[in-house]
Protein backbone atom coordinates (compact mmCIF):
# COMPACT_ATOMS: atom_id res chain seq x y z
CA UNK A 1 0.00 0.00 0.00
CA UNK A 2 1.54 3.27 -0.58
CA UNK A 3 -0.04 6.47 1.18
CA UNK A 4 1.23 10.05 -0.79
CA UNK A 5 2.76 12.37 2.01
CA UNK A 6 -0.61 14.01 2.72
CA UNK A 7 -2.43 10.74 3.61
CA UNK A 8 -0.52 8.95 5.45
CA UNK A 9 -2.54 8.23 8.94
CA UNK A 10 -0.74 10.38 11.24
CA UNK A 11 -0.24 7.12 13.53
CA UNK A 12 1.93 5.20 11.73
CA UNK A 13 5.29 4.83 12.57
CA UNK A 14 8.60 3.43 11.74
CA UNK A 15 9.87 -0.02 13.59
CA UNK A 16 12.40 2.26 15.20
CA UNK A 17 10.52 4.64 16.08
CA UNK A 18 8.55 4.90 19.47
CA UNK A 19 5.74 7.14 20.51
CA UNK A 20 5.77 9.29 24.17
CA UNK A 21 2.86 8.20 25.94
CA UNK A 22 1.86 10.86 28.07
CA UNK A 23 2.23 9.69 31.37
CA UNK A 24 -1.04 10.63 32.63
CA UNK A 25 -2.81 8.64 29.88
CA UNK A 26 -0.51 5.54 30.35
CA UNK A 27 -1.63 5.50 34.03
CA UNK A 28 -4.74 3.23 34.83
CA UNK A 29 -7.06 3.18 36.93
CA UNK A 30 -7.72 0.51 39.51
CA UNK A 31 -10.97 -0.40 39.56
CA UNK A 32 -12.00 -2.70 42.49
CA UNK A 33 -15.46 -4.93 42.64
CA UNK A 34 -17.55 -4.73 45.95
CA UNK A 35 -20.16 -7.32 46.39
CA UNK A 36 -21.87 -8.45 49.50
CA UNK A 37 -25.11 -9.93 50.62
CA UNK A 38 -28.00 -8.11 51.02
CA UNK A 39 -27.50 -5.57 53.99
CA UNK A 40 -24.00 -7.26 55.29
CA UNK A 41 -22.81 -2.99 55.16
CA UNK A 42 -22.04 -2.24 51.34
CA UNK A 43 -23.94 0.55 51.53
CA UNK A 44 -22.00 1.91 54.75
CA UNK A 45 -18.92 0.43 53.56
CA UNK A 46 -18.79 3.05 50.19
CA UNK A 47 -20.10 6.08 52.02
CA UNK A 48 -17.07 5.56 54.66
CA UNK A 49 -14.82 5.62 51.74
CA UNK A 50 -16.38 8.54 50.05
CA UNK A 51 -16.51 10.39 52.74
CA UNK A 52 -13.31 9.84 54.66
CA UNK A 53 -10.52 12.48 54.00
CA UNK A 54 -8.11 10.42 52.57
CA UNK A 55 -6.82 12.95 49.20
CA UNK A 56 -8.19 10.28 46.60
CA UNK A 57 -10.78 11.19 43.64
CA UNK A 58 -12.63 7.77 44.46
CA UNK A 59 -15.48 7.17 42.15
CA UNK A 60 -18.37 4.90 43.45
CA UNK A 61 -20.79 3.12 41.43
CA UNK A 62 -23.77 2.26 43.35
CA UNK A 63 -25.95 -1.42 42.21
CA UNK A 64 -23.71 -2.26 39.52
CA UNK A 65 -26.81 -4.89 38.81
CA UNK A 66 -29.71 -2.66 39.01
CA UNK A 67 -33.20 -3.26 36.84
CA UNK A 68 -33.20 -3.38 33.14
CA UNK A 69 -34.99 -0.06 32.92
CA UNK A 70 -32.45 2.33 34.82
CA UNK A 71 -30.60 3.78 32.09
CA UNK A 72 -28.56 5.64 34.44
CA UNK A 73 -26.07 4.38 37.32
CA UNK A 74 -25.96 6.48 40.18
CA UNK A 75 -21.97 7.71 40.51
CA UNK A 76 -20.39 9.72 42.96
CA UNK A 77 -16.90 11.14 43.36
CA UNK A 78 -15.76 12.13 46.77
CA UNK A 79 -14.13 15.71 46.89
CA UNK A 80 -12.61 16.81 49.89
CA UNK A 81 -14.19 14.68 52.08
CA UNK A 82 -17.78 15.28 50.84
CA UNK A 83 -19.95 12.99 48.16
CA UNK A 84 -20.91 14.17 44.99
CA UNK A 85 -23.38 12.27 43.20
CA UNK A 86 -23.39 12.24 39.26
CA UNK A 87 -25.08 10.09 36.53
CA UNK A 88 -23.07 7.03 34.18
CA UNK A 89 -25.54 6.81 31.55
CA UNK A 90 -24.85 3.15 30.03
CA UNK A 91 -26.42 1.58 27.07
CA UNK A 92 -28.88 -0.67 28.46
CA UNK A 93 -29.04 0.27 32.24
CA UNK A 94 -26.83 -2.75 33.89
CA UNK A 95 -23.18 -1.71 33.77
CA UNK A 96 -22.54 -5.73 33.96
CA UNK A 97 -23.92 -6.49 31.02
CA UNK A 98 -23.00 -3.30 29.43
CA UNK A 99 -19.69 -2.78 30.00
CA UNK A 100 -18.33 -4.87 27.16
CA UNK A 101 -20.29 -2.21 25.15
CA UNK A 102 -21.04 0.96 27.24
CA UNK A 103 -19.87 1.08 30.57
CA UNK A 104 -16.20 0.97 30.24
CA UNK A 105 -16.75 3.86 27.42
CA UNK A 106 -18.96 5.55 30.11
CA UNK A 107 -16.55 5.38 32.58
CA UNK A 108 -14.06 7.28 30.55
CA UNK A 109 -15.99 9.84 29.10
CA UNK A 110 -16.85 11.10 32.21
CA UNK A 111 -13.01 10.81 33.12
CA UNK A 112 -12.36 12.79 30.09
CA UNK A 113 -14.91 15.59 31.56
CA UNK A 114 -14.50 15.15 35.32
CA UNK A 115 -10.86 14.47 35.51
CA UNK A 116 -9.05 11.27 36.19
CA UNK A 117 -10.43 9.34 39.05
CA UNK A 118 -8.06 7.50 41.38
CA UNK A 119 -10.02 4.41 41.90
CA UNK A 120 -13.35 3.16 40.79
CA UNK A 121 -15.40 1.09 43.15
CA UNK A 122 -18.26 -0.90 42.00
CA UNK A 123 -20.89 -1.92 43.27
CA UNK A 124 -22.75 -5.16 42.74
CA UNK A 125 -26.45 -6.18 44.04
CA UNK A 126 -26.46 -9.04 46.82
CA UNK A 127 -27.04 -11.29 44.73
CA UNK A 128 -24.41 -10.53 41.83
CA UNK A 129 -21.94 -13.47 40.93
CA UNK A 130 -18.62 -11.32 40.86
CA UNK A 131 -17.21 -14.48 38.56
CA UNK A 132 -19.16 -13.25 35.87
CA UNK A 133 -17.23 -9.20 35.96
CA UNK A 134 -14.26 -9.48 36.87
CA UNK A 135 -12.87 -11.44 33.64
CA UNK A 136 -14.67 -8.72 32.04
CA UNK A 137 -12.45 -5.93 33.82
CA UNK A 138 -8.77 -8.07 33.80
CA UNK A 139 -8.40 -9.56 30.68
CA UNK A 140 -9.15 -7.83 27.64
CA UNK A 141 -6.37 -5.44 26.88
CA UNK A 142 -8.83 -3.48 24.80
CA UNK A 143 -11.40 -3.01 27.50
CA UNK A 144 -8.75 -2.59 30.06
CA UNK A 145 -7.26 0.47 28.06
CA UNK A 146 -7.23 2.87 30.29
CA UNK A 147 -9.21 0.78 33.65
CA UNK A 148 -8.26 -2.41 35.35
CA UNK A 149 -8.95 -4.80 37.91
CA UNK A 150 -7.31 -4.42 41.62
CA UNK A 151 -9.16 -6.92 43.33
CA UNK A 152 -13.00 -7.87 44.45
CA UNK A 153 -13.93 -7.02 48.35
CA UNK A 154 -16.55 -9.10 49.36
CA UNK A 155 -18.58 -8.11 52.55
CA UNK A 156 -20.31 -10.47 55.13
CA UNK A 157 -22.46 -10.38 57.83
CA UNK A 158 -21.05 -12.01 60.94
CA UNK A 159 -24.27 -12.46 61.90
CA UNK A 160 -26.10 -14.48 59.03
CA UNK A 161 -23.04 -15.78 57.27
CA UNK A 162 -23.33 -19.31 58.10
CA UNK A 163 -26.65 -19.72 57.58
CA UNK A 164 -26.60 -18.15 54.47
CA UNK A 165 -23.78 -20.47 53.28
CA UNK A 166 -26.21 -23.51 54.49
CA UNK A 167 -29.16 -21.94 53.25
CA UNK A 168 -30.27 -24.04 49.61
CA UNK A 169 -32.51 -21.32 48.99
CA UNK A 170 -29.48 -19.04 48.31
CA UNK A 171 -28.30 -21.29 45.51
CA UNK A 172 -26.71 -19.71 42.61
CA UNK A 173 -27.86 -20.40 39.20
CA UNK A 174 -25.82 -20.90 36.68
CA UNK A 175 -23.66 -23.98 37.87
CA UNK A 176 -26.10 -26.71 36.59
CA UNK A 177 -22.91 -29.11 35.79
CA UNK A 178 -21.80 -29.24 39.12
CA UNK A 179 -24.99 -29.19 41.22
CA UNK A 180 -26.07 -33.11 40.66
CA UNK A 181 -23.34 -33.85 43.57
CA UNK A 182 -23.12 -32.51 46.54
CA UNK A 183 -24.45 -29.47 48.55
CA UNK A 184 -25.45 -26.50 46.98
CA UNK A 185 -23.55 -23.63 45.83
CA UNK A 186 -24.22 -20.74 47.45
CA UNK A 187 -23.96 -16.81 45.96
CA UNK A 188 -22.66 -16.30 49.17
CA UNK A 189 -20.25 -19.04 48.49
CA UNK A 190 -19.23 -17.71 45.21
CA UNK A 191 -18.83 -13.87 46.56
CA UNK A 192 -16.56 -15.16 49.00
CA UNK A 193 -14.36 -18.09 46.35
CA UNK A 194 -13.48 -14.80 44.36
CA UNK A 195 -12.86 -12.44 47.16
CA UNK A 196 -8.99 -10.69 47.47
CA UNK A 197 -10.35 -8.98 50.52
CA UNK A 198 -13.19 -10.37 52.36
CA UNK A 199 -14.67 -8.09 55.41
CA UNK A 200 -16.45 -9.43 58.00
CA UNK A 201 -18.78 -7.16 59.52
CA UNK A 202 -21.39 -6.41 62.10
CA UNK A 203 -18.81 -8.31 64.41
CA UNK A 204 -20.97 -6.15 67.33
CA UNK A 205 -23.58 -8.70 67.08
CA UNK A 206 -21.63 -12.26 67.29
CA UNK A 207 -19.79 -13.44 70.44
CA UNK A 208 -15.59 -13.76 70.04
CA UNK A 209 -16.68 -17.62 69.41
CA UNK A 210 -19.11 -16.83 66.61
CA UNK A 211 -16.53 -14.61 65.24
CA UNK A 212 -13.63 -17.65 65.27
CA UNK A 213 -16.43 -19.77 63.89
CA UNK A 214 -17.42 -17.74 60.52
CA UNK A 215 -13.39 -16.83 60.10
CA UNK A 216 -12.68 -20.61 60.41
CA UNK A 217 -15.21 -21.59 57.88
CA UNK A 218 -14.57 -18.88 55.26
CA UNK A 219 -10.78 -19.49 55.65
CA UNK A 220 -11.79 -23.34 54.51
CA UNK A 221 -13.17 -21.68 51.42
CA UNK A 222 -10.69 -19.10 50.26
CA UNK A 223 -7.48 -19.00 52.17
CA UNK A 224 -6.15 -16.68 49.92
CA UNK A 225 -8.54 -13.55 50.94
CA UNK A 226 -7.26 -11.22 53.20
CA UNK A 227 -9.66 -11.33 55.93
CA UNK A 228 -10.61 -7.86 58.10
CA UNK A 229 -12.92 -7.61 61.11
CA UNK A 230 -14.73 -5.01 61.15
CA UNK A 231 -18.00 -2.89 62.70
CA UNK A 232 -19.67 -0.30 60.64
CA UNK A 233 -17.01 -1.07 58.09
CA UNK A 234 -14.54 1.23 59.26
CA UNK A 235 -11.16 -0.79 58.25
CA UNK A 236 -8.04 -0.01 59.73
CA UNK A 237 -6.97 1.59 56.35
CA UNK A 238 -7.68 2.07 53.04
CA UNK A 239 -4.65 1.30 50.86
CA UNK A 240 -3.73 -2.04 51.05
CA UNK A 241 -6.82 -3.23 52.23
CA UNK A 242 -9.61 -1.44 49.57
CA UNK A 243 -7.55 0.01 47.48
CA UNK A 244 -4.72 -0.65 45.82
CA UNK A 245 -5.19 -4.26 46.12
CA UNK A 246 -2.83 -5.56 43.37
CA UNK A 247 -4.50 -8.89 43.64
CA UNK A 248 -4.20 -9.85 40.11
CA UNK A 249 -1.01 -8.78 39.62
CA UNK A 250 0.95 -9.59 42.70
CA UNK A 251 0.66 -13.34 44.16
CA UNK A 252 1.98 -12.23 48.21
CA UNK A 253 -0.98 -13.90 49.80
CA UNK A 254 0.46 -17.57 47.96
CA UNK A 255 2.20 -17.82 51.42
CA UNK A 256 -0.87 -18.00 53.54
CA UNK A 257 -2.73 -21.16 51.71
CA UNK A 258 -0.91 -23.74 53.83
CA UNK A 259 -0.28 -27.44 51.86
CA UNK A 260 -3.64 -29.76 50.96
CA UNK A 261 -7.23 -28.40 51.90
CA UNK A 262 -9.71 -27.92 54.75
CA UNK A 263 -12.85 -29.90 54.70
CA UNK A 264 -14.64 -27.51 56.76
CA UNK A 265 -16.71 -26.09 53.99
CA UNK A 266 -18.54 -29.19 51.91
CA UNK A 267 -18.94 -26.97 48.81
CA UNK A 268 -15.99 -24.84 47.97
CA UNK A 269 -12.49 -25.36 49.11
CA UNK A 270 -9.04 -24.02 48.47
CA UNK A 271 -5.80 -26.61 47.43
CA UNK A 272 -2.42 -25.29 47.63
CA UNK A 273 0.30 -27.85 45.71
CA UNK A 274 3.44 -27.41 46.05
CA UNK A 275 6.20 -27.43 42.75
CA UNK A 276 9.51 -28.21 42.82
CA UNK A 277 11.63 -25.71 40.33
CA UNK A 278 10.27 -26.77 37.23
CA UNK A 279 12.38 -27.14 33.52
CA UNK A 280 11.20 -24.91 30.47
CA UNK A 281 9.37 -28.19 29.54
CA UNK A 282 7.54 -28.51 32.99
CA UNK A 283 6.17 -25.04 32.57
CA UNK A 284 4.58 -26.09 29.25
CA UNK A 285 2.99 -28.81 30.95
CA UNK A 286 1.64 -27.09 34.02
CA UNK A 287 0.24 -24.63 31.29
CA UNK A 288 -0.97 -27.70 29.25
CA UNK A 289 -2.51 -29.04 32.67
CA UNK A 290 -4.24 -25.64 33.53
CA UNK A 291 -5.86 -26.19 30.03
CA UNK A 292 -7.08 -28.37 30.23
CA UNK A 293 -8.75 -28.03 33.82
CA UNK A 294 -9.76 -24.26 33.12
CA UNK A 295 -11.00 -25.19 29.45
CA UNK A 296 -11.85 -28.77 29.04
CA UNK A 297 -13.14 -29.43 31.96
CA UNK A 298 -11.13 -32.43 32.35
CA UNK A 299 -8.64 -33.29 35.05
CA UNK A 300 -5.84 -35.30 33.33
CA UNK A 301 -5.60 -38.67 34.31
CA UNK A 302 -8.70 -38.76 35.98
CA UNK A 303 -10.00 -41.94 34.73
CA UNK A 304 -13.53 -41.75 36.90
CA UNK A 305 -16.48 -41.51 34.86
CA UNK A 306 -19.57 -39.76 35.74
CA UNK A 307 -17.51 -38.00 38.95
CA UNK A 308 -18.44 -34.76 39.76
CA UNK A 309 -18.31 -32.19 37.43
CA UNK A 310 -15.45 -29.86 39.31
CA UNK A 311 -15.12 -25.98 38.71
CA UNK A 312 -12.44 -23.69 39.45
CA UNK A 313 -12.99 -20.03 40.49
CA UNK A 314 -9.74 -18.51 41.29
CA UNK A 315 -5.96 -19.98 40.01
CA UNK A 316 -2.44 -18.50 41.60
CA UNK A 317 0.61 -19.68 41.35
CA UNK A 318 4.08 -18.95 41.86
CA UNK A 319 6.70 -21.15 39.89
CA UNK A 320 10.12 -21.23 39.53
CA UNK A 321 12.11 -21.80 36.34
CA UNK A 322 15.58 -23.71 36.39
CA UNK A 323 17.17 -20.90 33.67
CA UNK A 324 16.56 -18.47 36.76
CA UNK A 325 13.05 -17.15 35.83
CA UNK A 326 10.16 -16.89 37.98
CA UNK A 327 6.20 -16.91 36.43
CA UNK A 328 3.34 -15.98 38.21
CA UNK A 329 0.18 -17.50 37.66
CA UNK A 330 -3.29 -15.52 37.80
CA UNK A 331 -6.76 -16.96 36.68
CA UNK A 332 -10.26 -16.30 37.53
CA UNK A 333 -13.09 -18.69 36.19
CA UNK A 334 -11.66 -20.49 32.92
CA UNK A 335 -9.48 -17.56 31.91
CA UNK A 336 -5.77 -17.63 33.07
CA UNK A 337 -2.38 -16.01 32.40
CA UNK A 338 1.46 -17.16 32.86
CA UNK A 339 3.61 -14.38 33.00
CA UNK A 340 7.03 -13.25 34.19
CA UNK A 341 6.98 -12.39 38.08
CA UNK A 342 7.14 -8.08 38.14
CA UNK A 343 8.22 -8.15 41.81
CA UNK A 344 10.86 -11.91 41.50
CA UNK A 345 11.46 -13.01 44.86
CA UNK A 346 14.98 -12.11 46.41
CA UNK A 347 18.04 -14.50 45.99
CA UNK A 348 17.89 -15.81 49.56
CA UNK A 349 14.48 -17.18 49.40
CA UNK A 350 14.07 -20.95 48.36
CA UNK A 351 13.21 -21.32 44.77
CA UNK A 352 9.96 -23.15 45.95
CA UNK A 353 7.41 -22.86 43.98
CA UNK A 354 3.06 -23.61 44.67
CA UNK A 355 -0.07 -23.59 42.83
CA UNK A 356 -3.58 -22.13 44.71
CA UNK A 357 -6.72 -23.37 43.18
CA UNK A 358 -10.11 -22.35 44.69
CA UNK A 359 -13.07 -23.89 43.63
CA UNK A 360 -15.83 -26.93 43.62
CA UNK A 361 -15.30 -30.41 44.28
CA UNK A 362 -11.39 -30.05 44.49
CA UNK A 363 -11.72 -32.66 47.83
CA UNK A 364 -13.33 -35.30 45.54
CA UNK A 365 -10.69 -35.70 42.70
CA UNK A 366 -7.02 -35.88 42.89
CA UNK A 367 -5.79 -32.63 41.91
CA UNK A 368 -2.06 -33.00 43.28
CA UNK A 369 -1.67 -36.11 41.77
CA UNK A 370 -3.01 -35.19 38.41
CA UNK A 371 -0.39 -31.81 38.37
CA UNK A 372 2.48 -33.58 39.79
CA UNK A 373 1.97 -36.62 37.32
CA UNK A 374 1.65 -34.35 34.38
CA UNK A 375 4.75 -32.03 35.60
CA UNK A 376 6.92 -35.36 36.02
CA UNK A 377 6.11 -36.61 32.77
CA UNK A 378 7.56 -33.76 31.22
CA UNK A 379 10.63 -33.91 33.24
N1 LIG B 1 -24.97 -3.60 64.22
C1 LIG B 1 -24.38 -3.23 63.09
N2 LIG B 1 -25.11 -2.71 62.09
C2 LIG B 1 -24.47 -2.34 60.95
C3 LIG B 1 -23.07 -2.51 60.79
N3 LIG B 1 -22.73 -2.08 59.55
C4 LIG B 1 -23.86 -1.66 58.94
N4 LIG B 1 -24.93 -1.82 59.79
C5 LIG B 1 -26.34 -1.52 59.53
O1 LIG B 1 -26.87 -2.58 58.71
C6 LIG B 1 -27.81 -2.08 57.78
C7 LIG B 1 -27.42 -2.49 56.36
O2 LIG B 1 -26.20 -1.85 56.00
P1 LIG B 1 -25.89 -1.40 54.50
O3 LIG B 1 -24.57 -0.73 54.51
O4 LIG B 1 -27.05 -0.66 53.92
O5 LIG B 1 -25.81 -2.82 53.82
P2 LIG B 1 -25.74 -3.15 52.25
O6 LIG B 1 -24.83 -4.32 52.12
O7 LIG B 1 -25.43 -1.96 51.45
O8 LIG B 1 -27.21 -3.61 52.00
P3 LIG B 1 -28.07 -3.49 50.63
O9 LIG B 1 -27.95 -2.08 50.15
O10 LIG B 1 -29.44 -3.86 51.12
O11 LIG B 1 -27.48 -4.49 49.71
C8 LIG B 1 -27.84 -0.57 57.98
O12 LIG B 1 -28.93 -0.30 58.80
C9 LIG B 1 -26.53 -0.26 58.71
O13 LIG B 1 -26.62 0.86 59.55
C10 LIG B 1 -22.32 -3.05 61.89
O14 LIG B 1 -21.11 -3.25 61.83
N5 LIG B 1 -23.02 -3.40 62.99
Amino acid sequence: MNFDDDDAPPDLIGADETVEVPEEKAKKVPITIVTGYLGAGKTTLLNYILTAKHGKKVAVIMNGHSSALDIEKSLTVNKDGEAVEEWLEVGNGCICCSVKDTGVNAIESLMEKKGKFDYILLETTGLADPGNLAPLFWVDDGLASTIYLDGIVTLVDAKNILRSLDDPAGKVEGHEDSDDHGPVMTTAHVQISHADVIVINKSDLVSGEGLEAVRERITSINGLAKIFVTSQSVVPDLEGFLLDLHAYDSVDELDRAGRGHSHLDKTISTLSIPLEELTTNQLTAVDAWLRSVLWENELPGNKAANGPAFEIHRVKGRLFIEDGAEKMVQGVREIFDIFDSPAPSSGDVPRKGKLVLIGRHLTDLDFEKSLLDAVQTAA
